[in-house]
């Protein structure tokens, strides 16, 4: 195991629209089997594959900021709400490089249903040469990639060494055993379009924010 003077960073990109606890319990589960000592968590402003969301930047930002307050083990990153231009991962990263060095450890945290598009993304090739990707389960994923080269590329990445993640600034694949949360953004949305309660869903803070300010109803 990687002792505390662990040096790998981790970033954790989404929508966040809003964040929930599909978001936050896995990655905290995951936390701990990589010995993660903090995450970034770093709300998107213009998702490159999806509709633009419905709460803006500065809402998700707040919804993130509550739904961490008092968690130590969560920072915030708003590098990506500064941008107007798409949200392109490797961007971000590369930008981060030039403020960190190619030595530190660095990785970016997705959920399985974003490792199984993630050759779609934007110069893909490139995002295992500034990063690790550490994937968490969730429910309703395939844990095998779509093709065979799909598949091939996952194999050859893949590690379960959590000391290679320490040690090596980028390249491999973590799939970490996280538990499973039937939790999506969009099914929250739906809910409280129908006026339906989603308390068990998200953080009370969160709620109560969405409450006060009529978002998605
Ligand atoms: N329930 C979940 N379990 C594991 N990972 C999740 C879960 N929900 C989201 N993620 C991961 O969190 C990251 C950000 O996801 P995102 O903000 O798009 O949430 P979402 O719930 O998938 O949103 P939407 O329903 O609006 O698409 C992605 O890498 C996604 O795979
Ligand atoms: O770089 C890309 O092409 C790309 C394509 C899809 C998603 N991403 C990033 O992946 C993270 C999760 O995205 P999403 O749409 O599931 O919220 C978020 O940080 C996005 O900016 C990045």
């Amino acid at each position: 195991m990687a002792n505390s003077t662990s040096r790998l960073c981790a970033l954790y990109g989404g929508t966040f629209d809003p964040i929930h606890y599909g978001h936050l319990k896995p990655v905290e589960a995951l936390a701990k089997q990589v010995a993660l000592q903090h995450v970034t968590i770093m709300p998107n402003n213009v998702p490159p594959h999806r509709p633009q969301p419905l709460a803006n930047s500065q809402q998700r930002k707040t919804m993130v900021e509550l739904a961490i307050s008092g968690n130590s083990l969560f920072k915030l990153d708003d590098r990506e709400l500064q941008r107007e231009t798409p949200s392109y991962t490797v961007e971000t990263l590369e930008q981060l490089r030039a403020e960190i060095g190619t030595e530190q450890p660095l990785a970016f945290i997705v959920g399985q249903d974003s490792l199984l598009s993630l050759q779609r993304w934007h110069r893909w090739e490139t995002l295992l040469t500034l990063c690790h990707l550490l994937v968490c389960q969730r429910p309703g994923y395939s844990l095998s990639m779509k093709t065979p080269e799909e598949q091939q590329w996952l194999d050859k990445h893949q590690t379960t060494s959590v000391e290679q993640l320490h040690s090596q600034p980028a390249g491999k694949i973590f799939l970490a055993q996280t538990p499973l949360y039937d939790i999506s953004a969009t099914a929250i949305r739906q809910r409280l379009e129908q006026h339906q309660p989603c308390d068990d869903l998200l953080p009370p803070a969160v709620a109560e924010f969405i409450r006060q300010h009529h978002l998605y109803c």
